[in-house]
């Protein structure tokens, strides 16, 4: 990645700048962990499912797109949610040749071909450029190890083509899915229909992003299946009918970081209107981890707040140190940015995964934080950001990398710096409202 200043491009986003104190109060849209799953295991079910409220972005369009060319039908109903209609996902079986684009995702690109396998279709997977480079070869060696046959170019990425048989025995199975918790809860998800469920192992070095696996397990619970945890790194799914169900599908409390983080910044308060009060999804933690920065956070009455008396524009500096992300990979970009903002380094440990995310987010956080003028080293598996020093800031481009927390991490130092982000329309694959929503709320935060 290349940190030298570069031309802005005509079609950046300059981020808004905020000259006060924010007071903004938003509602978000759905969770995008929790509609694929809810999308997967309504494919897989033995009736039909609606899904209130869920997300309606690029994953999950490509989500539910894989579904259909797999035999799933799905409908859209006008709900009672802002940001588009539910959906009626009726089980269905494929024959034949498809074609599945997964473009970025990764629930995706690690579910869907447990899905293939189980059907009579021959899936042909593939996705974008960068895509092709996240890790897949524990998909394929899983698929290979149950009985599926999978031809690949031996590469461990994207493309590779699914032959379906109809069923899979399942019984046991060992991985390791150090690199990412979606191979564990891919395999999870697709096992009650496995003829004899599945007995997980996980063996490797560290198995990142915990509670994402305790969210699969739960919206497994939901619909009758028995799914236990039997160790930290053990799992037993019985085999037997996925229910059909009515879901309400919880707002995207990770996309809340960038909104919450932002008063660390600006100064004022956030509000994130409609935050559920249990929840499996792991922005859950923001409250905690923005606490243990300096600012203020609560959580009453299906909203969560947070609030700095003073944030970086009015002076204030936040607390540096240690923070251990490994649960909370997807929560690393913002961090990273808020680090700019805190009056000692801080080191963000557990993420070395996150190089197989959308990007290398280690290094494209390291070279736009350079190309800001902010000091930022990496080692594999943490990243180490100095607090920004007025003298040394200069207007730069921050580019996404075709990642959307990339990109959104790069609005909320544009509060406070000169700062265009390339490419904005990242943010559409899990929050397509984005600009619009952090344009409202910096607004708040205009003299
Ligand atoms: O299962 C999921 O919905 C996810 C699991 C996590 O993946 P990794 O374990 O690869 O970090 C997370 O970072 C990703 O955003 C969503
Ligand atoms: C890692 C992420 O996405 P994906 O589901 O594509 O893995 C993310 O959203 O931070």
């Amino acid at each position: 990645m290349n940190p030298s200043p570069s031309p802005q491009s005509p079609d950046a986003w300059s981020a808004p700048r905020a000259s006060a104190p924010l007071h903004s109060v938003l509602q978000l849209p759905g969770s995008k962990s929790l509609t694929n799953r809810e999308l997967v295991l309504s494919a897989l079910a033995s009736g039909t499912s609606t899904l209130r409220r869920p997300l309606h972005s690029r994953d999950s369009v490509l989500m539910l797109e894989g579904l259909k060319a797999l035999g799933a039908r799905v409908e859209e109903q006008a709900g009672d949610g802002s940001f588009g209609p539910d959906l009626i996902v009726t089980p269905g079986t494929a024959t034949g040749d498809v074609s599945i684009d997964v473009g970025l995702a990764g629930t995706a690109m690690r579910f869907l071909p447990f899905v293939a396998a189980l059907s009579n279709a021959t899936a042909h997977f593939d996705g974008d450029p960068h895509a092709r480079m996240r890790p897949m070869q524990e998909t394929i060696d899983s698929l290979r190890a149950l009985g599926a046959s999978v031809d690949d170019n031996g590469s461990g990425t994207l493309p590779f083509t699914v032959h379906g048989s109809g069923a899979i025995d399942g019984g046991e199975l060992t991985i390791d899915a150090s690199r990412s918790s979606q191979f564990v809860s891919a395999l999870l998800l697709a096992a009650p229909r496995f003829t004899h469920g599945l007995t997980l192992v996980h063996r490797g070095d560290r198995l990142p992003s915990l509670p994402h696996i305790e969210m699969t397990l739960a919206t497994l619970r939901a619909r009758g299946v028995s799914a236990t945890s039997l160790s930290e790194s053990v799992w037993r799914v019985e085999p037997g009918e996925i229910a059909g169900a009515s879901v309400e599908i919880e707002p995207d409390l990770s996309n809340a970081a960038p909104f919450l983080a932002a008063p660390l910044v600006a100064g004022g308060s956030v509000t994130i209107d409609g935050w559920p009060a249990e929840t499996t999804q792991v922005g859950a933690l923001l409250p905690e981890l923005l606490t243990r920065l300096g600012a203020d956070a609560h959580v009453a009455d299906g909203r969560c707040t947070v609030s700095a008396d003073a944030g970086f524009l009015q002076g204030h500096r936040f607390t540096g140190g240690a923070l251990d992300l490994s649960h909370a990979g997807e929560l690393s970009p913002t961090f990273a940015a808020l680090g700019a903002v805190c009056e000692t380094p801080l080191t963000i440990t557990g993420i070395g995964h996150t190089r197989g995310h959308e990007t290398d987010r280690l290094e494209a956080m390291q070279s736009n934080l350079a190309r800001l003028g902010i000091e930022c080293t990496t080692t594999h598996e943490t990243v180490t950001v100095h607090p920004a020093d007025a003298a040394s800031i200069r207007p730069a481009e921050w580019e996404a990398y075709a990642d959307h927390r990339i990109a959104t991490s790069g609005a909320v130092l544009g509060l406070a710096f000169e700062l265009a982000v390339d490419d904005i329309e990242a943010t559409s694959k899990t929050i397509p409202e984005f600009a619009e929503l952090w344009t409202s709320m910096a607004g708040t935060g205009v003299a």
